[in-house]
């Protein structure tokens, strides 16, 4: 356990993962050439990312059986693959049909990493640095997406499309290899795989979902993940661009303070996680409440808001990535280490499920109104977002009500075992006694 071998798997891993992220965002950064490319406009492009996450978010739960079954080490090298392949599909397509086979390939390759890297940290961390650890994967992965915006965009301008897309396949072969010589599932000695669980595919899916941890997990990644996905993958920029007319240099450059404030919480979140852990679920549904309420403010104020205001939403929604890991946190304490791959790929389709509905109701809701006559000054006015955007506190109150009603239930189990939650007042009256004495 922590040992310098250990870092060095984690580090094979979450490169691969980085690299997972770089694959996953790089069709994004590209949407003009692609448009080009394709002869397609918006409607047909964002169908490549939505088929892309459909995949990936569907996958989630066989993943996660598998990388129990095989482990992490044939997961991430298989994920490395499909990638690979589809890369070089993506290189070479000229019409929109192989495109998005293309994209879906990147999909389902990308579904296989996060969850088999993620399964690698139990293993090789004890307990205290686990949490710790989790974040920094989720933390260094989001570089790929920087990857992409800089040094894979410049490639693509400076030497095509073609060459840019088979240099993003030729990355995920020296993951690969890097993969395969490097990467062990575990140290010596500790279980491996599910070979070595008493219970077979179907139990091991039902027990990793009957255990209340596993969806206290889960409804915490749903809730407080999705409006950050949707405005970083979606409608951030259409929204600041066309409906707050934001010039687009403005626009991308609150994008960067996104991830910059995503990397920069990550460590703080993981060590407050490691020493508060009974208070993890609190932190969610406190960024939960700032995003509704940063969204609420945006949104109702006359006018366009200004910029501090849109800085301070951005900063909030950055916030939820890191609070999303927060979920996998739930899974691994409360499942035995055979079946945390499922329980982990249980999780990690809260966020995705809840951001692919999101990003479809507010397309649906901007045309909707539109087709009413309900925008006449465009289909992307101020107006029209306010309505549409406002959907996200439905999807928020949803997921935060589902997150408090699993939470009873974990807290009655928790007291079954003795260990009770004291409530926030409880410790703030404990703290303001101490600090008299
Ligand atoms: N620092 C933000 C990390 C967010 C990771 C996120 N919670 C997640 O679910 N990742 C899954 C993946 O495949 O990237």
């Amino acid at each position: 356990m922590n040992s310098w071998r250990a870092y060095v798997v984690w580090g094979i891993g979450v490169f691969g993962y980085l690299v997972a992220v770089l694959q996953r965002t790089s069709f994004g950064v590209v949407g003009l050439e692609a448009a080009e490319r394709f002869h397609v406009g918006g409607a047909v492009l964002s169908a490549f990312t939505v088929l892309q996450l459909v995949v990936y978010a569907s996958l989630q739960i066989p993943v996660g059986l598998l990388v129990d079954r095989f482990g992490s080490r044939i997961m991430v090298s298989a994920g490395a693959v499909f990638m690979a392949l589809g890369q070089l599909q993506i290189a070479v397509a000229e019409t929109t049909v192989t495109g998005i086979i293309g994209r879906m390939l990147v999909g389902m390759g990308d579904a296989m990493t996060f969850v088999s890297v993620l399964r690698l940290v139990p293993l090789w961390f004890d307990g205290r640095r686990a949490p710790l650890m989790s974040q920094l994967t989720g933390v260094i992965g989001q570089l790929g997406q920087l990857v992409s915006v800089i040094p894979f965009l410049a490639l693509l301008h400076a030497a095509g499309w073609s060459q840019a897309f088979m240099t993003l396949a030729a990355l995920s072969l020296v993951v690969i290899v890097l993969v395969l010589a490097l990467l062990r599932n575990a140290p010596a000695g500790a279980p491996a795989a599910q070979s070595e669980s008493p219970e077979g595919t179907r139990a091991l899916l039902a027990a990793a979902w009957r255990q209340p941890g596993t969806r206290l997990g889960m409804w915490s990644h749903f809730t407080v993940q999705f409006s950050g996905n949707v405005f970083a993958l979606m409608w951030g920029f259409p929204f600041m661009v066309a409906g707050q007319g934001f010039d687009s240099t403005v626009a991308a450059g609150l994008m960067s303070f996104f991830v910059a404030v995503a990397i920069l919480a990550g460590p703080p979140m993981g060590r407050f996680v490691a020493r508060h852990p009974l208070r993890r679920s609190t932190l969610v549904l406190g960024i939960s409440t700032l995003t509704a309420l940063a969204w609420t403010a945006v949104l109702v104020v006359p006018g366009r808001a200004p910029l501090w205001l849109m800085a301070v939403l951005v900063a909030v929604l950055a916030l939820g990535g890191p609070a999303s890991m927060i979920g996998f946190d739930f899974a691994r304490t409360f499942n035995p280490s055979h079946r945390l791959g499922t329980a982990t790929g249980i999780v990690n389709i809260g966020g995705f499920v809840a951001a692919l509905l999101t990003m479809f109701l507010v397309g649906y809701l901007l045309d909707l109104q539109h087709a009413l006559g309900l925008s006449p000054q465009g289909v992307y006015s101020l107006d029209a977002f306010r309505v549409a955007l406002a959907v996200q506190l439905l999807v928020l109150g949803a997921g935060a009500f589902a997150l408090v009603r699993v939470r009873r239930k974990v807290r009655r189990a928790l007291a079954a075992q003795n260990v009770r939650v004291p409530l926030l007042r409880e410790l703030w009256a404990d703290y303001r006694a101490r600090r008299r004495r």
